[in-house]
């Protein structure tokens, strides 16, 4: 059984960049041990400098026993945003005991799940442990209701970043699809393309050419408003930053765009579980996050991962979406599992997150997402009710979530 002390006890054997080791220097964040799974974020003022001991700290993490899975990631606290100096900062088990012992902030206000409209579906229990309000989480910063967040993110009443843990599954196409069937039930819905090096979102949306004059003004498209780092930056050039660029940059694209009063605004986040998504999933109050999976075992494996980092970040899952479930012949209509079938609901309830639904792979999808219109603007076809489906489990999964209270985290010691 792995502990918590023994993985603090392999990470003090690994040096720090500023000399001693991870643990005298104060680095560890977010440390979660739980089934042989490890993660822990590195928090450093100098996240390149810190890469090294991030790759050597998995690794020695992983070498130990009972450790099946290990997640390390690096933090940038250099707007000393995400933590107090560490002068000023209690030890690190005090801060364990701190969340063990329910001592958790409650969540910040504009992004906490709220009932929905009434337009929405009635709210059912949450069925996960994931899929709670947010809290014990160290307060974002740039958000709505954290004291410090711009005004114009005051009206957003919850942020739910769409992951992945591999690219290429369809996060963006379900993104996109899931904001235009949410607007459809009647929310005030906004998107945020935050995947740098592709944004996909402008094709999404036939918004290829739009540049937002002055301000950060964001499109508005089938009832939905959006702003994309593609709208603002040629992604041949951002593709050479480094992470903790990408990362302000993507802060900015979410702080500084005039939202205005929406239900929720999503953010496609870049596939994958690096540093970026991290960063990102910590420096934004996140009601929760939904994952989006293939059903192969490639994308499976992938999606664990993903889990595992919104988990390590105290991030709820609100759900997980299998994408491309089966392909259906546009000639036929015969149905085959291409990608194997039921593979992302096995995965949800191994994971314990709730399944939202499943969407199949066919060339209307493809079609309407190249044409510039997400196929959710057709509420009557098969996809757009496979899409109005999800969005209305997500409602109510985000309404059942209110209800339930946060689940305690049970270290092992
Ligand atoms: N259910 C589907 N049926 C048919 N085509 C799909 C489906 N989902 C996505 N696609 C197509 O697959 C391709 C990749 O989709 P998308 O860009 O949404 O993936 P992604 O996971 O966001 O990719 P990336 O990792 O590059 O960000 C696109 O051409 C899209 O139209």
């Amino acid at each position: 059984m792995v502990s918590r002390e023994s993985v603090l006890a392999v990470l003090a054997t690994v040096p720090d960049p500023d000399g001693g080791d991870l643990v005298s220097r104060e680095r560890i964040r977010s440390l979660v041990v739980k089934d042989g799974r490890v993660g822990f974020a590195l928090a450093s003022h100098d996240p390149v400098a810190m890469e090294g001991a991030r790759s050597a700290a998995e690794a020695a993490i992983r070498a130990l026993e009972g450790v099946t899975d290990v997640l390390a990631a690096v933090v940038d606290e250099r707007d000393g945003t995400s933590e107090p100096a560490p002068a000023s900062r209690p030890g690190l088990l005090d801060k364990a005991r701190r969340l063990v012992g329910g001592a958790r902030s409650a969540p910040t206000g504009a992004t906490a799940p709220t009932a929905p409209p009434p337009a929405a579906p009635a709210a059912r229990p949450a069925t996960a442990h994931r899929a709670a309000p947010p809290s014990g989480r160290p307060a974002a910063s740039g958000t709505a209701g954290a004291g410090e967040g711009p005004d114009n993110l005051a009206g957003v009443k919850r942020i739910i970043a769409v992951g992945s843990g591999k690219g290429g599954v369809g996060k963006s196409t379900v993104s996109a699809n899931l904001a235009v069937s949410l607007a459809a039930l009647g929310w005030r819905v906004g998107l945020v393309d935050a995947d740098i090096f592709g944004p996909s979102i402008p094709l999404l949306f036939g918004a290829e050419g739009y540049r937002p004059k002055g301000a950060f003004i964001p499109l508005e498209a089938h009832g939905v408003k959006v702003m994309s780092i593609g709208f603002l930056v040629d992604p041949a050039k951002a593709v050479v930053w480094r992470g903790p660029m990408v990362t302000g940059a993507l802060m900015q694209l979410v702080r500084d765009t005039q939202w205005g009063p929406l239900d929720a605004l999503l953010i496609d986040l870049p596939p994958g579980t690096g540093d970026i998504q991290l960063s990102l999933s910590q420096r934004v109050a996140l009601t929760g996050a939904v994952v989006v999976t293939t059903p192969q075992d490639l994308a499976l494996i992938d999606v664990r991962k993903a889990t595992n980092m919104f988990e390590a970040v105290k991030v709820p899952v609100l759900g997980m979406v299998e994408n491309m479930a089966t392909f259906v012949c546009p000639n036929c209509g015969t149905e085959t599992d291409i990608f194997g079938h039921g593979g992302g609901e096995r995965e949800a309830e191994a994971e314990g997150v709730p399944f939202l639904g499943r969407i199949p792979l066919t060339r209307a999808i493809r079609d309407a997402s190249d044409n510039g219109r997400p196929i959710a603007t057709d509420p009557a076809s098969p996809e757009g009710k496979a899409y109005a489906a999800i969005a209305a489990e997500l409602v109510a999964t985000l309404a059942g979530a209110q209800e339930k209270p946060f689940p305690e985290i049970v270290f092992e010691s």
